[in-house]
């Protein structure tokens, strides 16, 4: 089995590359652990506080994007960095080659349950002639990414990779704190019989989702003629990892509910660095109008409509918005 670094060698990714990953992954192992340590960790609770989208901030949440940022700026190789948790871009080093965005804790619900929650990350380069304060350094489409993966904090922490050269899994060794590769070339199946959505918001969707997945829980007595599975673990890289691993479509559509919030997946640090891994492992990730990873950002906390996985299913999706 291969460390990281030679598996990363190996893709030819570059050496600042490697170096600015395997720090992000140092912040994962903290991570790790303190998740294993579970109600003994003391940082498990709510804080007091909201994030600028208003959601309540657990302390996990807290500790996570201080963890990340910290680590990320003091590594040298980064000039900005944008997380969910900070209400704009926070500098690093003006020579710094790339820029970061992250979701440090995703599925912050599952955390008091002891459930699935992960980390999001994304890379890209810093366009020239920029400062290093500047929010318009994101402003760039997914399609610019050079690095993307998740850390999955299950009953074992795994980590998928992709640097355009395929999607990669690793397995933290928690004996010897490397991560190790134990899947190449991840690859999800074109067709499928599972989807995963929150079934609860279907009053709220547009007509067309209604459609589809009225279909598929009509199941072999529908059009499909065939019968579906449904799976929702309420945490994104829970619901991206099965479909990597076993296939599937994921979507979290466009709803109604709030009219100033249509989407609740965010672009930079959720949409963007999963559309990556799941176009490289042979799948697609779009919204109901175009592929994801060309949309032109114009915020960095901007929302969209995520449907992505099984390449045939998801076209099928599509067809009921033509
Ligand atoms: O509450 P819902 O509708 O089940 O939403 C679940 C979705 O919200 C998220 O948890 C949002 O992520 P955060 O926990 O980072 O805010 C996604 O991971 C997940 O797909
Ligand atoms: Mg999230
Ligand atoms: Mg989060």
């Amino acid at each position: 089995m291969q460390r990281i670094a030679p598996a990363l060698r190996e893709d030819n990714v570059p050496l600042d590359l490697i170096s600015l990953i395997k720090t992000i992954l140092a912040a994962t192992k903290e991570i790790s652990f303190r998740v294993g340590q579970g109600q003994l960790s003391g940082v498990l609770g709510s804080t007091l506080d909201e994030n600028i989208q208003g959601e309540v901030q657990k302390q996990l949440d807290v500790v996570a994007n201080q963890l990340f940022k910290d680590i990320t700026l003091e590594s040298g190789f980064v000039k900005a960095i944008s997380s969910e948790e900070e209400d704009t871009s926070v500098a690093g080093n003006e020579d710094g080659k790339y820029i970061v965005s992250f979701d440090p804790l995703d599925g912050s619900s599952n955390i008091e349950i002891n459930s699935l929650i992960g980390t999001i990350f994304s890379i890209m380069e810093a366009p020239e002639g920029m400062s290093a304060d500047n929010p318009d350094l994101f402003k760039q489409p997914g399609t610019a990414q050079v690095c993307a993966g998740y850390v999955l904090y299950g009953p074992s922490t795994m980590l998928a990779l992709t640097t355009g050269a395929g999607t990669h899994f690793y397995t933290l060794d928690k004996t010897h704190g490397s991560y190790m590769l134990t899947e190449r070339n991840v690859k999800i199946a074109a067709e499928t019989s599972e989807f995963a959505i929150n079934m609860s918001n279907q009053r709220f969707w547009q007509a067309p989702m209604q459609g589809y997945i009225n279909d598929l829980v009509a199941g072999s007595d529908g059009p499909r003629e065939r019968n579906f599975n449904m799976r929702w673990i309420a945490a994104m890289v829970g619901d991206v990892h099965r479909v990597l691993v076993r296939g599937g479509i994921f979507t979290y559509p466009a709803d109604n509910r709030n009219p100033n919030k249509p989407n609740k997946l965010r672009l930079m640090y959720e949409a963007n660095p999963m559309s990556f891994l799941v176009e490289q492992a042979g799948g697609l990730s779009v919204t109901s109008e175009g592929r994801i990873m060309e949309i032109q950002p114009t915020d960095i906390h901007q929302r969209v409509e995520v449907i992505l996985g099984a390449k045939n299913e998801v076209e099928k999706c599509l067809s009921y918005y033509k």
